[in-house]
């Protein structure tokens, strides 16, 4: 049994894998995996590449290295920002405009240890070491010299250390080892919110709050390119994000469009639409709709640190609210919501249920299958019955649902799932 950790500490941790999604309209080589494990083992003098294996024909979960390495400390500093000291504990190289500081004497591609900045003191552009709070996430070798990241006027881009072996003793892999739209990386209670909704061939989805599209093409795919897909988010230039991800996953089934959701439903027979796949909809047009929402985004690890204020907080649940009355009136009836936000606030999760459960007779909560995170939380809203239906990932242990170590390796994440049982009367 897991031992049970306080919220806060298991936010400092990274999850403890790192998790693909397989473009199922593509064809697949772990071969390709299986090299580029094998060329960092024999870097890394270890015995063993690391296990990796299929939790569903769609999802491959690549764990840690199964050795301890002990690389020595070098006398090469390098700082990052928090933001990408998380990014680097989760296997990802160092970008140039994560980095804070870096001594002129650092001779290119030599060996470096990176650390994150974690008191948010350092400033950009720091020359020599940084006697701050700092962490050590990883090492690595440098790509670039000081020079090309502070001192040219322009906003850096590129890799400045090629990262070895990050403190999380995770591999070093990403999207790129594998041939454009191949596969994606993604947490895997996204994963799990997508086989939540369970796209099907010809089915009228609606995904409200899009962008990047992760979901999206997770659904496009699932459906094999058949279910009749809309993308909707409010910011344009996420909406071409998008159609280019679409592009290079090979989805087809896809229309994106940029548009606030909280007022894509309209039953105004005066809005004369050429075309009826553009918001806003009428009552009733959806078989599925995912609103997986705008949200505080405490979820994330490492959390290392997080700027949300008390105000923010209370910003979330108002457009949340906003967003379900808008998905609640255009859903068919018999059709299915599928509600997710990436944080752990009760308000967001398990709060907006209850929220919507007295507020709408219509819907009825219906288990978020497949069930692999913990029930919701207790004396919040929810009773037993409702709390076993809804996912909640983090790291709780509550005998209603005992939860594999998998599901509480990984990022703060809900889901509930509702059905539509007759017309919306309030
Ligand atoms: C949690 S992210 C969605 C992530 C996405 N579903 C995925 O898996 O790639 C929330 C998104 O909601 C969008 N958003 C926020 N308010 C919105 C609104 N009123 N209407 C439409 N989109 C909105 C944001 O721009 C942001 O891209």
């Amino acid at each position: 049994m897991t031992q049970s950790i306080s919220l806060q500490e298991w936010l400092l941790e990274a999850p403890k894998y790192t998790v693909f999604r397989i473009n199922n309209l593509m064809h697949f080589d772990l071969e390709e995996l299986k090299k580029y494990l094998e060329e960092q083992r024999k870097e890394l003098n270890g015995p063993d590449i690391p296990k990796y294996y299929f939790l569903k024909p769609d999802c491959l979960i690549v764990e840690q290295w199964p050795f301890t390495v002990n690389l020595k400390k070098t006398s090469n500093e390098i700082i990052v920002d928090p933001l990408c000291a998380a990014a680097v504990l989760r296997g990802a190289h160092v970008y140039a405009p994560g980095v804070l500081g870096l001594p002129s004497n650092c001779v290119l591609n030599e060996r470096i240890d990176i650390y994150g900045a974690m008191d948010g003191q350092c400033k950009r552009g720091l020359k020599v070491k940084y006697n701050g709070n700092k962490k050590y996430v990883g090492t690595g070798y440098l790509r670039m010299l000081r020079y090309n990241i502070f001192d040219k006027g322009v906003q850096p881009s590129g890799i400045a250390v090629q990262l070895l072996l990050p403190a999380s003793m995770l591999p070093v892999i990403n999207e790129l080892i594998f041939p454009r739209g191949h596969v994606l990386l993604q947490n895997l209670p996204s994963i799990i919110a997508g086989w939540v909704v369970n796209a099907q061939a010809y089915e009228y989805i609606l995904d409200m709050c899009a962008a990047p599209g992760n979901k999206t093409t997770h659904l496009a795919e699932m459906s094999r390119n058949k279910a009749i897909i809309i993308a909707i988010d409010k910011n344009i230039q996420k909406i071409n994000r998008i159609k280019q991800s679409c592009d290079t996953q090979g989805v087809t089934c896809v229309k994106a469009y940029a548009y606030d959701s909280t007022k894509c439903h309209s039953d105004e027979s005066d809005i004369k639409k050429e075309n009826i796949m553009v918001p806003p909809y009428s009552s009733n047009t959806f078989d599925k709709i995912l609103l997986d929402a705008p949200c505080s985004g405490l979820g994330q690890r490492p959390q290392t640190n997080n700027k949300i204020t008390p105000k923010m907080l209370q910003s979330y649940k108002i457009v949340q609210r906003k967003l379900f009355d808008a998905a609640v009136n255009i859903l068919k009836v018999g059709g299915k919501l599928t509600y997710s936000t990436c944080t752990v606030t009760v308000d967001e999760n398990e709060g907006m249920v209850s929220w919507v459960l007295k507020k709408y007779s219509c819907l009825k909560l219906i288990p978020a299958e497949p069930l692999y995170g913990g029930p919701g939380l207790p004396n919040v809203g929810l009773s037993d019955t409702e709390r076993v239906m809804v996912q909640r990932f983090g790291p709780e242990n509550d005998p209603l649902r005992p939860v594999d170590d998998l599901y509480k390796n990984t990022i703060g994440f809900f889901i509930a799932a509702f059905i539509k049982t007759g017309d919306v009367t309030s």
